[in-house]
């Protein structure tokens, strides 16, 4: 269970989120949607206080993370794993050395950290790109990178800020498989930040509705499942053809 109490964040005079309490229930694939600027990004980089709230309070798994020393965040913080839309690898680093740098981090033991890199990296299907760098992979290849990352050490709790946003409809469906494969076999509780209505609206089953930094609503929502993308040569001539955009 997350849960902001009258949280509130600050850039200079722009209150970016103003008095947002929220919970958000363990378990579930829970969306964050609302307009550019909405607070959407920020709400989400509060949870693990990546941005640190002026006042209110931040609670994940229990543990109130606004009252904890440096020392205990950093522990707090193994339970939360995080991904964006940009991926954030590190260039000149492999596909295993990214993913076993979370490993080190976190004090994971020496021994085990190759075995569980190469677990994590089998889950989303890239046990073989091990050797190679970030520009030698697509962007689904490098969002599934970091989901590998992020899972290393067994989060509870995985944010994700516009993880599709960079990329196509087929790989968009690729990496939304993976977000629900990890919320129903391990039970990670999945918050997803996106302005994509037909992502939300794919695997969530709460919404919130954020406008001007506030909560404007929340919703509890049936998940539609994730669209099928038909990428065939024909596919695109049929609807250029129906569309009226193309002599056929
Ligand atoms: N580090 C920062 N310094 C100054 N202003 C910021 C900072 N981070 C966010 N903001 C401002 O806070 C507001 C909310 O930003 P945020 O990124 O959370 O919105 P968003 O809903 O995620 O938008 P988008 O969909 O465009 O990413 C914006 O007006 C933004 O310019």
């Amino acid at each position: 269970m997350i849960k902001l109490n009258s949280v509130s964040k600050r850039f200079e005079q722009f209150e970016a989120i103003n008095n947002v309490s929220l919970s958000i229930p363990k378990g579930e694939i829970y969306g964050i949607i609302g307009a550019s600027g909405a607070g959407k990004s920020t709400l989400l980089r509060l949870i693990n206080l990546l941005e640190v709230p002026d006042t209110g309070e931040v609670e994940v798994n229990g543990q109130v993370l606004t009252s904890l020393s440096n020392k205990e965040l950093l522990q707090a913080r193994k339970s939360i794993g995080m991904i964006f839309q940009h991926f954030n690898l590190v260039a000149n680093k492999t596909v295993y050395e990214n993913v076993v740098i979370s490993l080190k981090l976190a004090g994971y033991p020496h021994k085990g950290r190759r075995s569980r890199a190469e677990e994590c990296l089998e889950f989303v299907g890239l046990k073989h790109f091990v050797d190679k760098y970030p520009a030698q992979l697509s962007g689904g290849q490098k969002q599934r990178v970091a989901i590998a990352r992020a899972l290393a050490n067994n989060p509870q709790v995985l944010l994700c800020d516009e993880p599709t946003s960079s990329l196509d409809p087929n790989t968009t469906t690729e990496i939304l498989s993976v977000l629900k494969d990890i919320n129903k076999r391990f039970g990670v509780t999945v918050v997803l930040v996106s302005h994509e209505m037909e992502v939300i609206k794919s695997i969530c089953t709460h919404v919130t509705v954020m406008d001007h930094g506030q909560v404007y609503k929340t919703l509890v929502t049936k998940p539609t499942g994730i669209a099928i993308v038909d990428n065939t040569p024909n596919y695109f001539i049929n609807q250029l053809v129906k569309d009226g955009e193309l002599d056929a």
